[in-house]
């Protein structure tokens, strides 16, 4: 069967252009499927292998550049976006440039920035001072310094009259990061006014919250960091630029979004006249930048498949002077024991603070082999007399979390019994060691951020990693042997593939790719991505290529777009319902989008603004499915098609919550 329908191939089949054919040493389409189905030799399989790999992920790559690029007005926003993905090194504004406040909040650090905190930021910056909104990845190993990074884009922002929101997962890294910020502010010079900063978690007894959104809403207040609560309906800002998003993996695609329909539509607030900025008026309703930022390295390859459409920056740097952690791995008998506490004992008689990890806060029934905190306290305090032990996990108040981490972050206690609570973000420079108890149920990355949590001082540090099992040592001994995030992260990948490592939450997002593996086939990845940039460069439009115009077509999601009133439709407010089954029984629903992909585009009249609210008929499902569609809304935001829509699955990836491959995606007038 198959060799009858090779030999019915017309040879001339390739929409590829025959410059990138030969600059990226590929087959010709047509000997590409006769290779793969009747190979000569293993090297022709194996050209042929790549040249459908590429195919796959270039369609992937182009469809998505072609969609941002279709998404912006003019041709120096087209050719700016091609060369930021192409140069991202051209791309910076030299500190000279930045705003007096960003200078001396610069200035005030207690030490300089790296040479790769320095180019960040310096990328960042150039985003910021365009009118198109950003949408960026930092991505760096723990402990390597992006919170000054994200920072400094925040003071940039603000320099400049508008707003940050700094958005982490938990409470205690929210207060950590507040108080870290007002000790910086603090060191500034008194003769520039200081920006406001708000912290917003949900335990601010509601009395202040009230003020904080009160002050928030009329821009008294420039900065407020928080968790989830930040992007919680009634936040409202008067002009939010940046949305910081800390450790964006614990975050779905659809929180982060949720920061784009908090579009800024005041004029700036007080602090913008001391500024350097260069923001025109055409940015009056723009969704605001955001920046995610990943602790968990994510190899290149994965976070272009994942990530295709947000510019990446990497730290590659640590700061000066850190030692990398020393790991020794014990198994948890009676003799694995002794040394592990012998050990914890020459660190604190060092003057040295000890975290205890476990894996659960409390003793079980069913799992009898794992430590649990709360019911070692005691044991440890027995057993290290004159050390006083903490006590820190998830079921705690926030108060009480706050209390904990602050008494041994000044060394009042000098070991801390805690959960994975502390994995992300926590930071006490002075804490030496690390003990990780059944340190087999956590996953590399896992344990390489709880690492993390020591070394960050100039101290030398070492990590414990006690198995259950002696079988469990082995997977175990990668981190031994190394401490670099990226290795391990890609280490990882090729050991678990792209599931294991993500996790449930981020890989659902990963399209699907037929033949490729990403864990072995990132190179040609790379490949499809630089072929797909030149492609565009050449032609914005794809015009110079209409075979590979018509091919792209028809990888992207078919829509039928139903004829809908648009008298009614007020180009300026347009509010957007996705559901997962289109239902006529909704109301009027007019509008929704041309294209598809992984991510869909969604595409608005010019100088339109996208609102997100509460449809007023819809069931409670459908309101919580609206707000999904804003996490798509990662685009510039530039045309509209209306209509109601349905599409099939996209053959390239699928959406989520795509369970039966029919979605409904509708915008409604208000
Ligand atoms: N250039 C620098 N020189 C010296 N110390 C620095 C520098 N940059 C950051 N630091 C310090 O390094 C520590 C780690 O920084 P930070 O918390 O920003 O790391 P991170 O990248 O967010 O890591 P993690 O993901 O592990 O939280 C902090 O104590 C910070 O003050």
């Amino acid at each position: 069967m198959s060799s009858r329908v090779v030999r019915a191939l017309v040879a001339d089949v390739d929409p590829i252009p025959k410059e990138i054919i030969q600059e990226f040493g590929l087959l010709h389409l047509h000997e590409a499927y006769i290779g793969i189905h009747q190979p000569k030799n293993a090297e022709e399989a194996d050209l042929a292998r790549k040249r459908l790999i590429f195919d796959e992920f270039f369609y992937l790559q182009l469809g998505r550049l072609f969609q941002m690029l279709e998404g912006l007005g003019s041709q120096m926003e087209k050719d700016g976006l091609l060369d930021k993905y192409s140069k991202p090194e051209l791309n910076a504004v030299y500190v000279e440039d930045w705003s007096n406040l960003t200078k001396k909040f610069l200035k005030a650090l207690p030490y300089s920035l790296t040479s790769s905190q320095l180019s960040a930021s310096s990328q960042i910056i150039w985003d910021l001072k365009r009118p198109v909104p950003m949408n960026r990845l930092l991505q760096g190993d723990v402990g390597c310094g992006k919170t000054i990074v994200a920072f400094l884009a925040c003071m940039e922002v603000i320099g400049s009259g508008y707003q940050a929101a700094f958005m982490v997962p938990t409470e205690l890294l929210a207060i950590q990061h507040y108080e870290h910020l007002l000790n910086l502010l603090e060191t500034m010079d008194e003769d520039q006014p200081k920006p406001s900063v708000a912290l917003l978690t949900g335990s601010t007894p509601l009395k202040q919250s009230r003020i904080i959104r009160r002050d928030l809403q009329s821009g008294d207040i420039s900065m407020v960091i928080g968790t989830h609560s930040l992007i919680s309906e009634n936040v409202e800002f008067s002009a939010l630029r940046i949305a910081v998003v800390d450790e964006q993996q614990r975050f779905g695609v659809i929180q982060r979004g949720r920061f784009n329909s908090k579009l800024y539509h005041s004029a700036p607030s007080s602090l913008s006249a001391s500024n350097t900025d260069t923001s025109s008026e055409g940015d009056f309703h723009m969704a605001p930048h955001v920046l995610a930022m990943s602790a968990t390295p994510i190899p290149r390859t994965l976070a272009l498949a994942l990530y295709g459409d947000m510019s990446l920056t990497q730290i590659t740097d640590l700061p000066p002077g850190r030692v990398p952690v020393e790991t020794y791995i014990f198994e948890g008998n009676y003799d694995g024991f002794e040394d592990v506490y012998k050990m914890m004992r020459d660190e604190l008689e060092a003057g040295g603070r000890v975290y205890l990890v476990y894996p659960v806060i409390e003793q079980s029934e069913q799992l009898p082999q794992l430590r649990a905190a709360t019911a070692d306290i005691e044991v440890i305090s027995h057993r290290f007399q004159g050390y006083n032990c903490g006590l820190l996990h998830g079921k705690m108040k926030s108060d009480d979390k706050d209390e904990a981490l602050k008494r041994f972050r000044s060394g009042v206690t000098r070991i801390l019994l805690s959960t994975q609570v502390i994995e992300i973000g926590v930071d006490v420079p002075d804490a030496s060691m690390m003990v990780v108890m059944n340190a087999e149920r956590f996953g590399i990355a896992q344990l390489h951020q709880l690492r993390g949590r020591v070394g960050r001082g100039a101290r030398k540090s070492k990590c414990l990693l006690v198995a259950s099992t002696t079988r469990c040592l082995d997977r175990l001994k990668v981190l031994e042997k190394s401490s670099d995030g990226f290795y391990l992260a890609n280490m990882d990948l090729l050991l678990r593939g792209p599931g294991d490592l993500l996790g449930k939450k981020q890989s659902g997002h990963l399209p699907e790719f037929p033949i490729a593996r990403l864990e072995i086939d990132g190179n040609i990845l790379q490949d499809a991505h630089a072929a797909a940039l030149k492609v565009l460069g050449e032609s914005h439009d794809l015009e110079r290529f209409p075979a590979l115009k018509a091919e792209l077509k028809c990888k992207r999601p078919r829509i039928d777009i139903a004829p809908a009133d648009l008298s009614e439709l007020d180009p300026q407010i347009i509010t957007v319902t996705f559901c997962r089954y289109w239902s006529p029984g909704l109301g009027k629903f007019v509008a929704l989008y041309e294209s598809g992909g992984w991510f869909p585009m969604i595409t608005v009249k010019m100088g339109a603004t996208i609102k997100q609210t509460n449809a007023s008929s819809a069931k409670d499902e459908t309101h919580l499915l609206s707000t999904e569609i804003a996490g798509f809304m990662d685009y510039p935001i530039s045309r509209a098609t209306i209509g109601t829509t349905r599409h099939r699955r996209a053959p390239y990836g699928s959406l989520p919550n795509d369970e039966d491959g029919v979605h409904g995606c509708s915008m409604r007038c208000p």
